[in-house]
């Protein structure tokens, strides 16, 4: 039999640096020919968009497939059965895939998927990487609010989780078997001490744990960690596996389009107003500035925002600026939408 393909699986909260990491791969591949397939929450496609302007003889367009219709981990049958399945159909087969989920994806099913039959022969999960934000780690944000939880379990006896981040992260952290702690170059050596060695006990002894800027790491650490984690699930317990699946209904996502930007600095001032204000999550899009030949992408994660020109816009597209906006299930997008364009 010929020897299965390794799919690495980079899971990780919103905006923790999934992309970036995937981005620094393609660009140090030592010649591997990689195929990813990039989930994302929310219908703007923008990290797929991202990776495809590389422009890598490792990881062409038709080598990057996008699945957008929602979380991977609840729609494992629908879309990424198919979309594995016409990889593997290929003449010329990937050397390694890569998944990226959504940052709000349970990575368990989605590795789950790989156990089935039809997947297992020809593919095994090399390793499930969990990309952490560093700063939103040391700021609190997974962790859960002991007096919240207390008071909605008041309210719900059937409540067993905490809060929903919480939740997530832990799920992300007990499937892992390599964990990069990114964005260590925006905290102190103390912080990230702190922070890493209350991860490393949260963790299997068994996991790596590496601390990275901007997802730069040597692709022979990344790949290769050879865990068979399809072969390995009652490893990694999930606080969802007595359920069915998992409700998304605890966020929320929409595209705003906001038209011909005229002053940047007029539109981050709204945009960080409205971050404080709603506490959205991820912010995200391509934006059309007046007078401007290039396009400009726009990143917020939590309240930072970063922009940069990515590409000339193309002739025959239409110039659009539209940013996906994620927060929890009640934000208010109307007042949001105000404060943005109003
Ligand atoms: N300062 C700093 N910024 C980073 C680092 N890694 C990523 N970023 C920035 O954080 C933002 C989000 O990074 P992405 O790589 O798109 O994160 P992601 O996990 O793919 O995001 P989602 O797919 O939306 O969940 C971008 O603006 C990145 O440039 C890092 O190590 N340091």
């Amino acid at each position: 039999m010929s020897q299965k393909i390794p799919a690495t699986v980079i899971t990780g909260f919103l905006g923790a640096g999934k992309t970036s990491l995937i981005r620094n791969l393609i660009e140090n591949a030592n010649g591997k020919k990689l195929a990813l397939i990039i989930n994302e929450f929310g219908d703007l496609g923008v990290d797929g968009d991202v990776l495809k302007g590389c422009g890598n003889e490792n990881c062409t367009e038709e080598d990057i497939v996008e699945l957008a219709n929602g979380c991977i981990c609840c729609t494992v049958a629908d879309d990424f059965l198919p979309t594995i399945q016409k990889l593997l159909d290929r003449d010329d087969k990937p050397d390694h895939i890569i998944v990226e989920t959504s940052g709000l994806a349970l990575p368990k099913p989605l590795v789950r998927a790989f156990g089935w039959p039809e997947v297992r022969t020809q593919v095994t999960v090399d390793g499930v990487v969990t990309v952490i934000d560093g700063p939103a780690y040391s700021d609190g944000l997974f962790a859960s609010d002991p007096i919240a939880v207390q008071e909605q379990r008041e309210n719900d006896e059937n409540l067993d989780h905490d809060s929903p981040l919480e939740e997530l992260f832990e799920d992300q952290l007990n499937c892992a078997d390599m964990i990069i702690f990114n964005k260590s170059d925006l905290l102190a050596d103390q912080d990230i001490e702190v922070a890493t060695s209350e991860i490393r006990d949260r963790v299997r002894s068994s996991v790596k744990m590496v601390k990275t800027s901007h997802g730069k790491i040597d692709a022979r650490v990344l790949l290769g960690l050879d865990a068979a984690a399809e072969d390995d699930l009652a490893a990694r317990p999930s606080v969802h596996d007595d359920a069915d699946e998992h409700e998304h209904d605890d966020f929320d996502s929409y595209v705003l389009d906001i038209g011909e930007v005229a002053s940047l600095d007029t539109l981050l001032a709204k945009l960080q107003n409205a971050i404080e204000a709603h506490g959205i999550l991820r912010v995200k899009g391509f934006l059309s500035l007046a007078g401007k030949d290039m396009r400009l992408v726009l990143q917020g994660v939590g309240n930072r925002l970063q922009h940069y020109y990515d590409r000339d816009w193309n002739p025959e597209e239409t110039r659009v600026s539209k940013l996906v906006i994620i927060g929890e299930h009640d934000m208010d997008q109307s007042a949001i939408t105000r404060t943005i364009l109003d």
